[in-house]
């Protein structure tokens, strides 16, 4: 199958995405506002939120009005009455502010927890609609990245960040115009002050929008590399590359920190000037508003209201910081999530996409001057290739290593899409069934089989969901797979991460039962029991002779016994069928065949327990 080294070739320290690295929109709030739909859902619950967040701000604003009619009320007349009446609204301000306080918090995290759940969700299945050339560009630590802490970001602003940045931005406004209000000049003091906090928080906005997708993508570099490394533990072990690896892992937690550290002290510098521009405000407000108490042009009651209030913008103007900050890594997160949204499917249904029953299909595949190059490279793997597989025949493509045989198997389940020709299944092209369905028609085990960390049943019935015990029991018996029943809860035996914790030609055989169980129509079978050995795949293959009877196959293999198998052979050469003929006729006739199986190291008969040699004599090797 396609090589998995070939999926990691990613220029190095790329991301991940195809042109997303370090790329800046023009608008870069515009992926941000594209996930609003995420909160329509929550509308009800964020107008609350904005309500009790509002009134709370409110009930605060208040209280420095309270403060100025004691002040110039009770405090002036010396009036302990009308003091304990004010007071006691003063209390019931703090009170009702604290209690809606409360209220927002309670709503708040439930909100946004449930609209990071619902885009995880879309981002989730998008990426299973996503064809295998996006798989094949992108490192899976860059998807696990997005879908993991890009998500949290976002999540964090939407309950946080978000909520604040409305709610600042009218406390500020409110404030500046009682302030006016109290002080036409001095407000408008304290209103121009906003002029240089704009142009702060401009200048941090997009320095930090830099370095926050810096950050991210690295991040998704190093859960890249973490990825790979539990993957090939194994290998790395044994090959014993450790300190390299920790080396490259070192270099890439060095480049997350500093990127980090950049951005802490961009953030510590500007929430420093930001903290600058009111005290300095605070600063002349004192001084000029003493100097018009002393004119009576103010009473100090309104003096005393002044500064409080002024001093309730000291939090939401100190906050700017945090929340552009906040504001700018959501943007990101948003850019990265929708760069895997915005990527469409490249292989869908066509607009008449029909649906062949199973029943309807005979089976007849036939390849047409089927051409195949892999995205972005010239060179095709498959040229001008015309092939035949009759009903119920079986196939077997033999070719020397990297000659195109997986890929021109993978063509039929549509892993991959033809570039030119067409594949046809009983005279329909492919590209004009439904996928779903066509997959389900189309039983496939590769050499290197997939099984998921869930129990043994589950990873049986992936393709057929309703099928009975004994259907599973008839698929495990055929693939030679008793051993299942065996495990410590037999079928419910949950496997370890991709079927680790079996041995590799046990899931070779879990693999095949799970592609005969679905009663394909077609069978695509590459190389799926060459880590058996060789009396397990005698016993496999005699099983596999009588479903294939029935059943259009097209195998790749690499032992004559698996050719044993086949009607006839299909010699791959360089992407191009070079001869089609029976194994016998082949080997009499085709020197590059002859050659081939001549290459494969002679296995001593008395070594293999099948019955005899492979028709034609010769040995096939592993081409
Ligand atoms: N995802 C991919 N992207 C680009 N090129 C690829 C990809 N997968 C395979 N190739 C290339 O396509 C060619 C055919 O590969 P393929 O895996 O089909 O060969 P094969 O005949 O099955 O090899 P083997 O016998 O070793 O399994 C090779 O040159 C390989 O490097």
């Amino acid at each position: 199958m396609a090589k998995c080294g070939y999926r990691r070739v990613v220029a190095a320290g790329s991301g991940g995405g195809p042109a997303d690295r370090g790329e800046i929109r023009r608008h870069p709030l515009r992926n941000l506002w594209r996930l609003r739909r995420y909160l329509r859902p929550h509308a009800f619950e964020f107008g609350w939120l904005m309500l009790a967040g509002l009134a709370a701000t409110g009930a605060g604003i208040a209280v420095p009005l309270v403060a100025q009619q004691v002040v110039d009320g009770p405090v002036a007349r010396r009036d302990p009455n009308g003091l304990f009446l004010l007071a006691g609204l003063a209390l019931l301000l703090g009170v009702a502010e604290a209690l809606l306080i409360f209220v927002r918090r309670w709503v708040q995290s439930s909100s946004s927890v449930a609209m990071e759940a619902a885009i995880r969700t879309d981002v989730y299945a998008h990426l299973q609609r996503l064809s295998a050339d996006f798989h094949d560009r992108w490192p899976s630590g860059q998807l696990l990245s997005r879908i993991t802490s890009d998500l949290s970001v976002l999540r964090r602003f939407l309950s946080f960040g978000l909520f604040f940045l409305i709610l600042n931005v009218v406390t500020y406004l409110v404030v500046v115009v009682l302030l006016i209000r109290l002080h036409p000049a001095l407000g408008l003091l304290v209103t121009a002050s906003a002029v240089p906090l704009f142009l702060i928080a401009r200048r941090f906005g997009r320095h930090y929008h830099v370095a926050s997708r810096r950050m991210q993508d690295q991040q998704g570099d190093v859960a890249t590399l973490v990825e790979e490394t539990a993957q090939g533990l194994r290998t790395m072990k044994a090959y014993g590359r450790g300190p390299q690896l920790a080396a490259r892992f070192a270099a890439g937690t060095e480049a997350v920190h500093d990127t980090g550290i950049g951005k802490a002290r961009l953030l510590a510098r500007t929430s420093a000037l930001l903290d600058l521009v009111p005290n300095l405000t605070l600063g002349i407000v004192l001084v000029a508003g003493a100097a018009a108490v002393a004119g009576g042009r103010l009473t100090i009651g309104q003096l005393v209201a002044f500064v409080s209030l002024q001093l309730m913008l000291i939090w939401p103007v100190q906050s700017l910081g945090w929340i552009i900050a906040n504001g700018q890594e959501a943007a990101t997160a948003a850019d990265r999530i929708q760069e895997v949204l915005d990527t469409q499917p490249s292989i869908v249904d066509g607009p008449v996409a029909i649906a062949l029953a199973r029943s309807a299909v005979r089976g007849r595949l036939r390849f047409e001057g089927v051409v195949f190059r892999y995205p972005g490279n010239a060179v095709p793997v498959l040229r001008d290739l015309d092939l035949t597989v009759e009903p119920g025949e079986t196939l077997a493509v033999v070719g020397a290593t990297g000659s195109g045989k997986s890929t021109l198997l993978s063509l039929v389940p549509r892993l991959h899409e033809v570039s030119a020709g067409r594949i046809t299944l009983d005279g329909h092209d492919l590209r004009d069934l439904r996928l779903a369905a066509l997959r389900g028609l189309i039983g496939v085990a590769f050499e290197e089989p997939t099984l998921f960390s869930m129990s043994v049943w589950e990873n049986l019935t992936l393709g057929r969901p309703d099928a009975s015990e004994d259907e599973v029991r008839a698929a495990l018996t055929l693939a030679q797979a008793g051993f299942a029943y065996d495990l410590p809860w037999g079928l419910r035996t949950r496997l370890g991460e991709q079927g680790l914790s079996i041995s590799g030609g046990q899931r070779q055989r879990l693999a095949l039962a799970r592609a005969v169980l679905i009663r394909p129509a077609v069978l695509v079978l590459d190389d799926p029991l060459s880590a058996l050995d060789v009396h397990t795949e005698a016993l496999v293959e005699s099983a596999l002779k009588r479903v294939l009877r029935n059943t259009t196959a097209l195998l790749v293999v690499h032992r004559p016994s698996t050719i044993a198998l086949a009607d006839r052979v299909a010699l791959l050469e360089h992407g191009r069928i070079t001869a089609v003929g029976t194994h016998t006729e082949l080997l009499a006739s085709v020197p590059t065949y002859r050659g081939l199986l001549a290459a494969e190291p002679v296995v001593p008969p008395a070594a293999r327990t099948r019955t005899g040699p492979a028709p034609g004599g010769s040995p096939l090797v592993r081409s």
